[in-house]
């Protein structure tokens, strides 16, 4: 698909840590452009929760392969996977090579549809989407990525102190960018975005300028990364 992404297909490769506000631009990114969008960060929750679901240690690598293999994505409604354990449980399975391949092929899937296709994660840009026209690298500082997932599991009704999810982020981000499969990196043609002063407004409006940068420009991809 590569040459054909850079033409035609309109695939949007959205990557960063936890809670930097990457779903929310995502979805903006897929409405602006009617584009589907990709959240795959639910596949690697999901490979969690079955995990756990099924009463196995969430460090049981064997039970994870199995997993992966054959899960059903409709037998996890979301609300059941946006959880803090959950989201743990996620990284720690993500790092487990067995588990990122099986998840390789129904992504690229994802990503080769017809018109195009938003995806986010950890590794779009990198590894499943390499040929992305627009790859965005979206970041804001641990204490502001904590405030917001703070204040949104809060909303959930799920007890939990600032303090507590700051070290959240912060065990999350080393096991992430620390891992040796597919860490959490900034692919060399993304773009940074930093939307740690910006609204989602704002950092919304930043978005649709970089990928439309990137569609009028195709062929200069690193040119608006280099300032
Ligand atoms: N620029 C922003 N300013 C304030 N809140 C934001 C911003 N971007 C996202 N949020 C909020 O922060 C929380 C995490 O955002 P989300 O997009 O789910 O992050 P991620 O997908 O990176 O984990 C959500 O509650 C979202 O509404
Ligand atoms: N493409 C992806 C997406 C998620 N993940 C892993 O899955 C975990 C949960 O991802 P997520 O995107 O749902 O998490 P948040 O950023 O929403 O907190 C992350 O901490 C990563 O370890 C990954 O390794 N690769």
């Amino acid at each position: 698909m590569s040459s054909n992404d850079k033409r035609g297909r309109l695939v949007i490769a959205v990557d960063g840590p936890a809670a930097s506000g990457k779903g929310t631009l995502a979805r903006r990114l897929a409405a602006h452009y009617g584009l589907p969008y990709l959240d795959t960060g639910l596949l690697y929750r999901m490979v969690a929760k079955a995990v756990l679901d099924a009463g196995h240690d969430i460090q049981d690598a064997d039970a994870a392969a199995a997993i992966v293999a054959s899960f059903d994505e409709a037998a996890f409604p979301e609300d059941s996977l946006r959880g803090r354990e959950i989201g743990e449980a996620a990284s720690v399975v993500a790092a487990m090579p067995a588990v990122r391949s099986g998840l390789i092929a129904r992504q690229r899937r994802f990503a080769g549809q017809a018109g195009g296709a938003v995806l986010d994660g950890r590794d779009i840009g990198t590894v499943i989407c390499p040929e992305a026209r627009a790859k965005l690298f979206v970041t804001a500082t641990p204490e502001v990525r904590a405030a917001r997932r703070h204040r949104e599991l809060t909303a959930r009704g799920e007890p939990a102190t600032f303090e507590g999810i700051l070290a959240d982020i912060r065990r999350r981000d080393a096991r992430d960018s620390g891992r040796s499969d597919a860490p959490l990196k900034l692919a060399e043609d993304a773009v940074l975005l930093d939307t740690s002063a910006l609204t989602i407004e704002e950092a919304a409006a930043a978005a649709i300028g970089i990928v439309d940068a990137r569609r009028a420009n195709p062929s200069h991809e690193n040119a608006i990364i280099s300032d």
